[in-house]
């Protein structure tokens, strides 16, 4: 059995309950139970606060946890980062009341920024040779500047809303972050066979991100040009339909290249073009 440390409540639980689905583990809805066995693949849940899964990893309590990588890097513990989950994505960033002009890093020189970041921040600020003080607060610190408890912030963001709302304003971004799945170091042969399976499970989700799978009626005399303008995974697969001198072509696209491709099937004469989402993808 992997014990997998996850959030108890908050963001990365709902994004990492939403992965659980996606991959097909169902968890038994035993309700403010802190320790939930799978029902249907060999592993464990451990929910914690997003603070304490760095530790609880690196001492082996949880074997696997999957926490921001701002949470990651912020508690500085001997841990791997196993996989890069894509969720969750933030930016840990500097902000000063919006009124003020800023003037380049200097501006901080002295001054006290609130943060419940202050091992990132202080990092950054030595290998800047800025010196400022840090304020630690665990939450609510985009208010600080305006209750007088600090000049500026270090904190989460990400569409900004928060900062406008508390006119602040964004001035130097110091790292972005998404929610990362860490592994203890030195896990057991046995575990090591559990946590492959989960990520090739991961991969499969992941892979098929992005992706649609197409399906349209082309004249066959156009199958050469339509088949070059089609990526696919390998190539397209072609059947024959009853309807004498055309056929259905099937292939894979990606979601970027969409409706450049469509335009040019459509010139080439293709007909009931059909787009479907993939959920995944196994190559
Ligand atoms: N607005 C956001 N957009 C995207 N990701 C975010 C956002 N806010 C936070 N995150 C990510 O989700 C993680 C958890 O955020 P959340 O606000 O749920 O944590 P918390 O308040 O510290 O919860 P806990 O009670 O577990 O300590 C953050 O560490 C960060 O990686
Ligand atoms: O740039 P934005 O999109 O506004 O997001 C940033 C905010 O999101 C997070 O808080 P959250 O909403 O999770 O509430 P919390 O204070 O309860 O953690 C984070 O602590 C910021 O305050
Ligand atoms: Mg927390």
């Amino acid at each position: 059995m992997l014990r997998i440390a996850v959030q108890s409540k908050g963001r990365l639980y709902e994004d990492t309950m939403f992965l659980f689905s996606e991959i097909g583990i169902k968890l038994g809805s035993a309700k403010r139970t802190l320790l939930i066995p799978a029902s249907n693949f060999p592993i464990e849940v451990l929910f914690l606060r997003d603070d304490d899964i760095p530790q609880s990893v690196a001492d082996g309590i949880a074997d696997v946890g999957i926490v921001g990588e701002n949470e990651f890097v912020e508690r500085a513990v001997e841990a791997n980062i196993e996989k890069r989950l894509g969720f969750s994505k933030c930016r840990l960033s500097l902000a000063i009341p919006k009124e003020e002009e800023y003037t380049g890093l200097q501006w901080f020189e002295g001054k006290k920024i609130a943060t419940s970041y202050s091992h990132i921040l202080n990092t950054f600020f030595a290998q800047k040779g800025i010196h400022a003080h840090t304020h630690l607060i665990t939450g609510s610190v985009e208010i600080a500047p305006s209750i007088g408890l600090s000049d500026a912030i270090f904190d989460i963001v990400s569409s900004g809303s928060t900062l406008v709302s508390n006119h602040l304003k964004e001035v130097e971004v110091i790292m972005k972050s998404e929610a990362v799945l860490i592994g203890t170091p030195g896990l057991s042969a046995d575990k090591q066979i559990i946590l492959d399976e989960l990520m090739f499970r991961i991969d499969a989700v992941q892979t098929a991100e992005g992706k649609k799978y197409i399906l349209l009626n082309a004249p066959n005399e156009q199958l050469d040009n339509i088949i070059a303008v089609l990526p696919g995974m390998k190539s397209p697969t072609i059947m024959p339909l009853a309807k004498e001198g055309w056929s259905s072509i099937h292939s894979v696209l990606d979601e970027k290249q969409f409706w450049e491709i469509i335009g040019k099937l459509k010139a080439l004469g293709a007909e009931a073009i059909l787009v479907i989402p993939i959920e995944k993808m196994i190559l």
